[in-house]
């Protein structure tokens, strides 16, 4: 059993148990880690009405930091509420220095000003704010919150406000929630983030900032009162459970969608306007809570019919090798396999084309379906059976071209908003990985473990007519093989379960057994 995450929350009290501290344990709690909590300010404030603000003084908040540090060290701080300009200063202080003790520790700020009830938390101005914004890793403004930290007026849009944050505080993630926004239909959420900041995804080469953007059916439901909370407080945990900054926001987003739908029943039996308290449950798995990923590509895409089936007419896809040359091409299409890889890197040019065409004719004496990785005009021109892409090529294939070569399209994802925005193509399967640690690859930080594998398969639509194939991909073998297809998955791909197998043939046999 993994010990469960410590996350702090720095935020009020609010009597009436609908937010602050409230909806921050409530939310940690339902998603699997531990809250410490430090209040700020006892509020007294009801459905209707804030009454007051009543700040908890300095040195009480030093010792509970001071005690909490000694055996509950966090791993990500979340600050709600911050009530007079002597917690702001008392604040930037004690980050700056516990960042020094624990340098990987992540702050999420959510800078809760106006009251959703009528009235202000604070009158804390931006330049008395600046120091704490200056110095916390993630910020979660609604829209007029955000719009009050750049004195942007009413009409920018949540992308402008999102970068103007970024660069005026030096914000390495900045999410402005959509809950406040004016459209009756839809809610949009947009995070600007400057990729390779967080620990987590210190894998990633690249240093550019990147945009995520997902998109909701607007739920309507009184029982929203610290939803707002709820979101920084549940983002603030996914990231403290590891998981990447696209993953924690799909998944907070989920995590919202889903408390405002389970109290929809409750709030349609109210006759009068009622403010009851967010419904924070726990893990969000039902795909109809998850939001539509919105992006570049979603946009350009959207009228693309579905890619070709694989036509397995009922059977199962089985075992996928994924080989990275002819060898052992010949090598193993004589077993019966229902679908091969051929994944070659640094050939060159002329080589290239050479071993893809030899592949596609080999490949035509048997019933074996294959594709090749990364190289799609080469699989269009030879006429390969498919062509699986990864997220880094994905922007840049022509998936027209592809769909209307009429080869098949398989599509790498790691995580859940990858996969959502994959879905959306309607490839022919998709691959969703790393499950394990694997030394074929690099996929540091991308490792999903067995749970996210479910979590993700828990993403396709109910009807399984509808449903495209999962591959799982990533350290599987023969002993790690059974649990991974427990999970409901359609294939396994492997690379060295294979190739450096004592002896190949049988490890096929071995695993296609399985399967
Ligand atoms: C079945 C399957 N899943 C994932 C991958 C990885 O593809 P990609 O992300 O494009 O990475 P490279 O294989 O190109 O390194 C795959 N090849 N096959
Ligand atoms: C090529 C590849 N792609 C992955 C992904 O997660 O996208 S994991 C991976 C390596 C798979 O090799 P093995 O079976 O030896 O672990
Ligand atoms: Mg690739």
């Amino acid at each position: 059993m993994k010990q469960k995450p410590i996350i702090w929350t720095i935020s009020g009290s609010d009597c009436s148990g609908g937010a602050g501290i409230a909806a921050d344990i409530k939310t940690g709690h339902g998603l699997g880690v531990e809250v410490c909590h430090l209040i700020t300010a006892n509020t007294v404030q009801n459905s209707v009405k804030l009454l007051s603000v009543n700040p908890v003084a300095i040195d009480i908040l030093q010792q509970q930091f001071d005690v909490l540090l000694e055996d509950k060290p966090p791993s990500v701080i979340k600050i709600g509420l911050v009530a007079i300009v002597e917690q702001v200063i008392w604040l930037t202080q004690v980050i700056k220095k516990i960042k020094l003790t624990i340098p990987e520790l992540i702050v999420v700020y959510d800078p809760v000003g106006q009251a959703s009830v009528g009235g202000h938390f604070h009158s804390l101005s931006r330049a008395e704010l600046r120091p704490l914004l200056n110095i916390v890793d993630v910020i979660t403004p609604n829209l007029a919150e955000a719009q009050n930290l750049v004195q942007l007026t009413d009409g920018a849009h949540q992308a402008a406000l999102a970068q103007a944050i970024y660069q005026a505080f030096n914000i390495k993630a900045v999410i402005v929630k959509g809950g406040h926004n004016d459209n009756p239909q839809q809610c949009l959420d947009y995070c600007y983030y400057q990729l390779n900041q967080l620990k987590q995804d210190n894998q990633d080469k690249t240093h550019q900032p990147i945009s995520y953007q997902l998109s909701s059916k607007r739920i309507t439901s009184h029982y929203s009162h610290g939803g707002g909370c709820s979101f920084a407080t549940a983002f603030a945990s996914f990231l403290a459970l590891g998981y990447l900054v696209r993953d924690a926001f799909t998944l907070s987003k989920a995590f919202i969608n889903q408390g405002l739908q389970a109290s929809i029943k409750q709030s349609q039996a109210k006759q009068h306007q009622y403010y009851g308290a967010f419904e924070a449950l726990s893990w969000p798995t039902n795909a109809v809570d998850f939001p539509k990923v919105s992006e570049e590509l979603s946009r350009q895409y959207q009228d693309l019919p579905a890619f070709n089936s694989l036509n397995l007419n009922g059977r199962k896809l089985g075992l996928y090798p994924v080989i990275d040359s002819i060898y052992w091409l010949k090598r193993l299409l004589p077993l019966g396999l229902e679908i091969i890889q051929l994944r070659v890197k640094n050939l060159a040019d002329d080589e290239l084309e050479h071993v893809i065409s030899e592949a596609v004719e080999l490949a035509k004496d048997y019933d074996t379906r294959l594709f090749i990785n990364d190289y799609w005009q080469l699989a269009i021109k030879y006429g390969a059976y498919g062509v699986h892409i990864g997220q880094e090529d994905l922007a840049e294939a022509d998936l027209h071209s592809i769909q209307q070569s009429g080869i098949r399209l398989g599509i790498s994802t790691h995580g859940c908003y990858e996969f959502l925005l994959a879905q959306q193509l309607q490839p022919s399967y998709l691959a969703i990985g790393a499950i394990f640690p694997t030394t074929t690859k690099d996929m540091t930080g991308q490792i999903q473990g067995l749970n996210n594998l479910a979590q993700v398969l828990s993403l396709r639509p109910e009807q399984q007519e509808k449903q495209t194939p999962v591959v799982a991909i990533g350290g599987i073998n023969i002993e790690r093989a059974p649990q991974v297809l427990a999970t409901g998955v359609d294939s396994i791909a492997v690379v060295t379960a294979i190739t450096k197998a004592e002896n190949p043939e049988l490890a096929v046999a071995e695993l296609t057994a399985f399967l």
